[in-house]
């Protein structure tokens, strides 16, 4: 197991942030943690990397005692918090990495070719020489994603990382850590508000709320149980008579006189790929956008499923 927690526990004076959690991920999965605002992710995570110490149960990470072992630790694993930086923010980008690679003891060769790749991969080539502070906020994450992954870990865990950025850059984020993936199997824990970002780099969801864990399972499952439809918004070229009927999707209006017309599906069940080939038979498609549910919609339904159990 990459990660395994056990009845952990983190309370601030009156407030229990985290209350009692139990969950095991096991190496090379990727995990969504989600939850509304306050439900207790970066305290989890502050307790998984060493930076903050749990006041009840416990918490291993690679087979680790974060805590005790902070140090070992960071050699294995790579943190990306989108609201704070770990780049030296008046030095050239570089010299962070200079920096980072003499605290892991990296070897010059290795480090410098891990960064050619990394620096190729997340476009930074150019940025090198420009201090962290005149990035823009996609340059600067695209930077520190970099910097979590020089040392090549074994894990990477991601506290929001795509917070603030446009789409684009979240795209260009997403299919670069895809790639990683693919590459290197490196474990990923993401926190993120984002179901994009679970929908297209995780496997497994867990839902925290209260502290509590409220779900643990696939996107599909949690889609079964909350009814977590994604929706995609078609632009047609012609106006075109209502798209009922079409496999594994559900009608759910249109505009403009039928030139804009929504369908809902659950993932699981079908894909954008699959939707848009069955439309396509019927219809000319100009432009498609993708709604993602609203995570803090999905809470509170399992909230009120949980309540009503
Ligand atoms: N250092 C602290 N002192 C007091 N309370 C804290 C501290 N850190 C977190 N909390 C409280 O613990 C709860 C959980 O916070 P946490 O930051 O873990 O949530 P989160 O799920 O990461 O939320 P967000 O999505 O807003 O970042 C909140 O009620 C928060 O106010």
């Amino acid at each position: 197991m990459i990660i395994e927690v056990e009845a952990l526990e983190r309370r601030f004076k009156a407030v229990k942030a985290v209350d009692g959690l139990t969950f095991a991920i096991p190496a090379g999965a990727a995990v969504g943690y989600i939850g509304a605002n306050g439900a207790g992710k970066s305290t989890t995570i502050k307790m998984l990397t060493g930076i903050l110490k749990p006041t009840g149960g416990r918490a291993r990470t690679c087979g680790l005692e974060p805590l005790r072992h902070r140090r070992q630790l960071a050699r294995r694993i790579g943190v990306v918090f989108g609201q704070r930086s770990q780049l030296w923010w008046d030095l050239p980008l570089r010299d962070s990495y200079r920096a980072l690679a003499a605290i892991h003891r990296l070897d010059r060769a290795a480090a410098g070719r891990r960064l050619d790749e990394l620096a190729d991969r997340l476009d930074l080539g150019e940025f090198l020489g420009t201090p962290v502070r005149q990035l823009s906020l996609g340059q600067r994450i695209r930077g520190e994603v970099a910097a979590a992954l020089l040392h090549s870990p074994e894990l990477l865990i991601l506290d929001e990382p795509t917070i603030g950025l446009d789409v684009l850059s979240k795209e260009r984020l997403r299919v670069f850590l895809t790639e990683q993936r693919e590459l290197h199997g490196t474990s990923l824990l993401l926190a993120t508000h984002d179901m994009g970002d679970v929908h297209r780099l995780t496997g497994r969801i867990l839902v925290v709320d209260h502290g509590r864990l409220a779900f643990d399972g696939t996107l599909a499952e949690l889609a079964g149980q909350v009814g977590a439809e994604r929706i995609v918004v078609l632009d047609l070229a012609e106006p075109a008579a209502d798209l009922t009927g079409v496999p594994g999707t559900r009608f759910i209006g249109a505009e403009a006189g039928g030139l804009r017309q929504r369908l809902a599906f659950a993932p699981g069940s079908s894909t954008v790929a699959a939707v848009l080939a069955a439309v396509a038979e019927r219809v000319q498609v100009h432009d498609l956008t993708i709604e993602e549910p609203d995570i803090e919609a999905v809470v509170r339904q399992l909230y009120l499923l949980g309540s009503a159990a």
